[in-house]
Order: C-alpha cells, then structure tokens, then sequence
C-alpha cells in the first residue's frame, strides 16, 4: 500500500528519523553478531587446524632447534590468502560517492596509503612473533597481557570512556583466559623452565604490543581516515567494504614482509621435508595449510568488522573470548593424552567467558538504546512546543 504524501504533519521528519534509526539499529546489531561468528569461527577453526598440522608433523622427531622453527610460514599463513577476498570486494555494492565542491584539499590518497603501510608492518610483526611466543611462551601469559595492553592504547589512543560494564567484562575474560589455555601440540618437548628465559619475555612483550597497538591504530584509521573518504560516500558512513578494503591492502604488505622473512632466513627450504614428514602425505598437509590460511582469513574480516562498528577492545575482548570454546573443541577433536580433558578449570572459564560477552554486549545494547531515547525526546519536545 502506498503512502499518503500530503503536506507534511508535525514531528513527521523525526518520526521518519526514528524509522531509520530503528532501522540502522537493527542493521548494527546483525553485523556485529555476524562478525562476532567469524572471530569465533576463525579462532577455532585456526586452532583446530594448527593442532592437527603439528600433530601430523612428527615434532617430537625433530632435534630441539627445529621446534623452534616454522614461524616464518606461519606468519605467512595468516595473511597469505587475502585474495580470495577481491572479488567479495567488488561483488558489494559501491556507495555513492559525494562530490564536495567546496573541499579544495586532495583526497587523503597519501594518508591512506601510510595508513595501510605501517599497519601491514605491524600485522607482520605480530604474526611472526605470535607464532613465536606460542611456541615459548604459553597462552595463559600471552593472552591477558595482551587485553590490558589493548585496553591502555584504546584509553589513549581512541579515548574509550570506561564504564563499569566494560570493567567487569575484561576482569572476566582476563579470568576465563588465564585459567584456559586451549591445548596446543605445537608446544616444544623440553624443560619448562627454558621457556621463561628473557628471550620468551621479549617474545611475549613484543608480538602482545604490536597486535594490541594495531587494534588502536585500525579503529583510528577507520575513524580518521578511512571514512573520511569519499569513495565511502562521506558522513563517516562505515560500510562492509571499508573492512575488505583494509583486509586486502594490509595483508598485501603484511604478506610481501613474511615472504622476505621466509626466503631471508631459508625456511623455505625446509618446507619439502614439513611435507614429507607429514604423516598423512603431502595432499593432507597442503590441504591442512591452505585451510589454516582461509580460517586466518575468516577471523581477520571478523576482527577487522568489529574494531569498525564497535571499537578494537571490543574485538580484542571477543577474541580472547573464543579460548574456552576453542578449548572445547580441541578436547572433543583430539585425545591428547596430557590434558585434563574439560574439567572444571575450563567449564569456569567457558561460563567467564559468556559473562564477559553479556556483560559487552549489555553495555552495547543500553548505548543504542540511549541513542533511541534522545530521538524519542526531540520528537516529543517538538510534539509539545508545536502544540503550545
Ligand atoms: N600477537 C597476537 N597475534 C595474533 N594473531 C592472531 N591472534 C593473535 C593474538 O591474539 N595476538
């Protein structure tokens, strides 16, 4: 049925304001739910591979050096496949673009391109020292750190206002990580106190600062630069191709510093003896790479998607989340004989976990009912000072 368009009526504008933000609200909330799924989809999906590839591997054959090694194609893995995204990119429908007569100042082409280079350095620089610090370094120590230091940059760097919903969601997951290390068959087979030499605290310090400073920077990239641009139609929209946009052009860089790092440090080399050494064959392990870096993929845009809509805390708080259900996962794929299975440890970090969630997503859900609120008030101030 089509509407009446007469003269317009009182407060007619607002209501229709309050339409599209109903509207806009629930578009919000789809994204941000579907692009939390990618993180926890990503992570246990990267989790299960890693372990299935290091099972596969024969590590324990290895001598104590070659444990060690495969960090450089392990960084590669996580950035590696952004191609796949490209045609994702120009599927979705382009914005209009604004043409602003007025603005005389160049488009911020150069901006954007010192934006996309030093966060592809610093996506390199974490995905290598990640693959390290989990082999020396252990997720209990690596994961908490890394939360505070997020929280301390968004504080800083984006001016996130703390509240008590999101105080009492970082203690939980602070909690729920500390006490649930997903069980990890990449971990070398040595004494335990070799791995906590200053060389692991520098491994654990380093690839925790990059990967939280990089969260800071991407939100005031998005934020500063990004939607800034006109090719997004301007008024700082935030559309899903500015997170494709990002993903392809960072992990290009990411990826061009990964295959230096793999050549200049001769690990490629050894990668034909990796396959051959795979216990179920070279089509499994080139099968069980190629998935790892799809999943890293799926876990990027998912990361990504979040620090555009919500903010990198946010998305770091759902990706330290995702340890207990990957814990789970991991004890219901793999029997690893030195585990303690699922046990009350992990259930309590599970449940930390879905508390830590609610308690975001509580915060979340009073902030855009606020945003609600106010509009309702202008309409009925407006209601009120048209009928006086
Ligand atoms: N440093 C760091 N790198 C990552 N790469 C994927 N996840 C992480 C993470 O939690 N920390």
């Amino acid at each position: 049925m089509e509407e009446f368009q007469g003269p317009p009526e009182p407060g007619r504008h607002i209501t229709s304001e309050i339409r599209s933000l109903a509207l806009k609200q629930r578009k919000w909330w789809i994204s941000v739910f579907f692009f939390v799924f990618l993180i926890l989809a990503g992570d246990s999906l990267v989790m299960l591979l890693l372990n299935f590839y290091y099972v596969q591997n024969n590590r324990s054959e290895n001598d104590q050096d070659q444990q060690y090694r495969g960090t450089w194609t392990q960084a590669l893995l996580q950035n590696v496949a952004f191609p796949i995204l490209i045609p994702l990119f120009f599927i979705l429908p382009k914005p209009e673009t604004v043409s602003d007569q007025t603005n005389t100042r160049h488009p911020p082409f150069l901006s954007v391109l010192l934006l996309y280079l030093s966060l592809g350095v610093l996506v390199s620089v974490y995905s290598k020292l990640y693959a390290l610090a989990r082999l020396y370094v252990g997720w209990g120590i690596l994961v908490p750190a890394q939360l505070i230091l997020t929280s301390l940059f968004s504080a800083f760097i984006n001016r996130l206002k703390f509240n008590r919903w999101i105080i009492i969601s970082i203690i939980f997951t602070l909690a729920a990580d500390f006490f649930c290390a997903p069980a990890f068959s990449g971990t070398p087979t040595e004494d335990e106190s070799y791995t906590y030499g200053i060389k692991a605290w520098l491994i654990l310090i380093f690839p925790t600062l990059a990967f939280s400073l990089s969260l800071s920077l991407t939100q005031l990239g998005f934020e500063k630069v990004l939607a800034k641009t006109k090719r997004y139609g301007g008024n700082n929209k935030k559309v899903f191709r500015m997170v494709l946009e990002m993903q392809i052009f960072v992990s290009f860089v990411a990826t061009l510093i990964c295959l230096v790092g793999l050549f200049a440090s001769g690990e490629f080399n050894e990668l034909k003896g990796d396959s051959e050494r795979f216990k179920k064959g070279r089509t499994y392990y080139s099968l069980s790479l190629v998935g790892l870096a799809l999943s890293w993929q799926v876990w990027s845009v998912g990361l990504l998607g979040l620090v555009l809509l919500v903010s990198g805390l946010f998305a770091d708080v759902v990706h330290m989340c995702a340890s207990p259900v990957v814990a789970l996962l991991v004890v219901l794929a793999f029997d690893f004989k030195d585990d303690d299975g699922f046990g009350w440890q992990r259930r309590g970090a599970l449940l930390g976990s879905v508390l830590a969630l609610a308690c975001y997503f509580y915060y979340l859900h009073k902030t855009k009912k606020k945003e609600m609120a106010e509009l309702n008030k202008r309409e009925n101030n407006n209601n009120n000072s048209e009928e006086a």
